[in-house]
């Protein structure tokens, strides 16, 4: 039997989700996608041939509906939605912070509900997606997420209550290292180097230690190791890192970030 899979809320998050699911062999005509405005729902038709409804239309035809509005805006979308969800149907929800039983107190009892976290790679099929089961939700329901998510990187099942430490660490993830790589290219100016030229050495040097990292199987401190040569170069930049605290600034950062996503669990516009 064909398995419809519904978008709502179309935006960064779901369009890069259902482009990934169409490289992956997903047949256009099974997805649906919903747009608060008219042209984006036109967009997405002309890129991806997806056939746009209204939320109500997504709630009663397809078998899971992926819900990709920010949380802020959550609310309001299950408002809306609620009132046409059959219970058989499979909610997935990719919004920062809001828990599972956010959707189970407002939706019909027994809806099965998964939580994923991912992130923006899934826009080149990099995405880490960490997954993790509502009351309702069974072992199909988690496989059938994992097989959606799949589709634009890894996946990764988590207990429900650390997801918003994983948001601090995978979702916003990517942010810190483009951060990074913006300071580290306006270093590359103050060396004297042009911006075209100092981008290419910083992303290149991105690209290489990412690859390590995945690849090499050694710990990350052996590889930083193994650049660092007794009285070298290396070793001064480390020692200003340290000295400026970045270590400790990384930890309170992502500490934030986790306190941050737990804020949004009301799905209030706080
Ligand atoms: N961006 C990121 O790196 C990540 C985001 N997330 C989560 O993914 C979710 C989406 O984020 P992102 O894609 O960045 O956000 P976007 O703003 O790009 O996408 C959300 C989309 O939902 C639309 N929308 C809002 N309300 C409704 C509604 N009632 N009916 C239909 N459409 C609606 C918005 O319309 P309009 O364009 O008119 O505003 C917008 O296009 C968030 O919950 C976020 O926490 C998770 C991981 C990473
Ligand atoms: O900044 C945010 O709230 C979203 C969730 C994770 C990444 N971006």
């Amino acid at each position: 039997m064909t398995q419809k899979v519904a978008v709502l809320g179309t935006g960064k998050i779901g369009e890069a989700l259902l482009s990934g699911m169409i490289g992956a062999g997903w047949a256009p005509a099974d997805l649906l996608v919903t747009a608060r405005r008219r042209e984006r729902a036109e967009e997405l038709h002309a890129r991806h041939g997806v056939t746009p409804v209204t939320n109500a239309e997504a709630a009663k035809s397809a078998d899971t509906l992926i819900l990709t509005v920010k949380p802020q805006d959550m609310g309001t979308l299950l408002d809306e939605l609620a009132p046409h969800v059959p219970a058989d149907r499979l909610v997935i929800s990719g919004a920062a912070g809001i828990p599972t039983s956010f959707f189970e107190e407002r939706l019909a009892p027994g809806t099965p509900v998964v939580r994923v976290m991912t992130n923006t790679p899934a826009l080149v099929d990099e995405a880490m997606s960490v997954i993790s089961a509502g009351t309702h939700a069974t072992a199909d329901h988690l496989a059938h997420t994992e097989e959606i998510f799949g589709a634009v990187g890894k996946t990764l099942r988590v207990p429900e209550s650390q997801q918003d430490a994983c948001t601090a660490l995978s979702g916003s993830g990517p942010a810190y290292f483009f951060y990074l790589v913006e300071a580290m290219t306006d270093a590359g100016i103050l060396l004297g180097l042009p911006r075209d030229k100092a981008h290419d050495l910083i992303v290149q040097s991105a690209i290489g230690a990412a690859t390590m990292l995945r690849d090499s199987g050694e710990h990350p401190v052996k590889l930083r190791e193994n650049v660092t040569s007794p009285a070298g170069t290396t070793i001064n930049a480390i020692r200003e890192l340290e000295n400026h605290g970045v270590r400790a600034a990384l930890i309170a950062a992502l500490e934030a970030a986790r306190d941050r996503s737990r804020e949004l669990a009301s799905g209030s516009k706080d």
